[in-house]
C-alpha cells in the first residue's frame, strides 16, 4: 500500500491542502492520504493555535467525502513538540509493509533540512514536494534531493491559513476559500473572530 502521510496545523484546513493531496495522491498513484493535524508544531512553538479538537473537527469535515483520504489524530496523543521523525517511526513500525510518502508544500521543503532528525526520516519516506505560488525552492542538500519528487507546476492556489485567519479576523468573508462544512463550523463556532 502507498500512503501519503500529510502533517500540517491546519488552523484551518483550507482548499490549497485538499488540491495539494489530491495532486499528489494523482500523481504518485497513492491508495491513501492519512491527514495528521500537529499538536504542537516543531517551528511554531512560540506561535498561538487554535485548540486541536477544532483543528481536527475541521479536517475530518473536510475531507470526509473522499474516499482514500482519513484522519489519524495519532500527533494529539503525544506529548511535546509533534515531531515528524516520532510519528514516521512510529507509522513504519505499525505498517512495515506500506510505502509511505511525506506530501510538503514548497515552503515546508526548503525547511527540511532543518528539521529534527531529518536524515533518519529520509531513510524510511520519500517525500513529495508540491510547488506553492510564490515560493521558490533554490537549493537543497543532496540528500534531500535524492528522496524528493518534485511536482513543479501542480494546480495550486495561494490560499493560505494566515490569509482565512486575517479575513475572518477583519470581519471579511472565507467563504468558498474552505468547504462549506468547514465554513459553517468556524461561523458556529465563532472561529478566528468569525
Ligand atoms: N496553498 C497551498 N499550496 C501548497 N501547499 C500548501 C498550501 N497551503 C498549505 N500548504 C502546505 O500544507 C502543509 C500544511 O500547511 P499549514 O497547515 O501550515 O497551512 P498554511 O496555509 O501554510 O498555514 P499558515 O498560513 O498558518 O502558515 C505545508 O506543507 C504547507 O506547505
Ligand atoms: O519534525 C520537525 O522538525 C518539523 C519541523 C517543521 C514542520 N514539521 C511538520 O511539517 C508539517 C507542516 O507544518 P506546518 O507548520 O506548515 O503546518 C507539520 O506536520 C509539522 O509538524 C516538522
Amino acid at each position: 500500500m502507498r500512503v501519503g502521510i500529510f502533517g500540517g496545523t491546519f488552523d484551518p484546513i483550507h482548499l490549497g491542502h485538499l488540491i495539494l493531496a489530491e495532486q499528489a495522491r494523482e500523481v504518485a498513484a497513492l491508495d491513501q492520504v492519512w491527514f495528521i493535524p500537529a499538536a504542537e508544531p516543531p517551528h511554531k512553538l512560540d506561535k498561538r493555535i487554535s485548540a486541536s479538537n477544532h483543528r481536527v473537527n475541521m479536517v475530518r469535515l473536510a475531507i470526509q467525502h473522499h474516499p482514500c483520504f482519513q484522519l489519524s489524530t495519532m500527533e494529539l496523543e503525544r506529548e511535546g513538540p509533534s515531531y515528524t521523525h516520532d510519528t514516521v517511526r512510529m507509522l513504519s513500525e505499525a505498517h512495515p509493509d506500506a510505502q509511505f510518502y511525506l506530501l510538503v508544500g514548497a515552503d515546508m521543503v526548503k525547511d527540511l533540512p532543518n528539521w529534527y532528525k531529518i536524515k533518519e526520516i529520509l531513510q524510511s519516506v520519500q517525500v513529495i514536494g508540491l510547488g506553492r505560488p510564490g515560493v521558490e525552492v533554490e537549493s537543497l542538500p543532496v540528500y534531500v534531493k535524492n528522496r524528493l519528487h518534485w511536482i513543479p507546476d501542480p494546480t495550486l492556489t495561494n490560499i493560505s491559513s494566515t490569509m482565512i485567519r486575517q479575513r475572518l479576523s477583519q470581519g471579511k468573508s472565507a467563504r468558498y476559500l474552505v468547504p462549506d462544512a468547514v465554513y459553517q463550523y468556524m461561523k458556529e463556532h465563532g472561529l478566528y473572530g468569525s
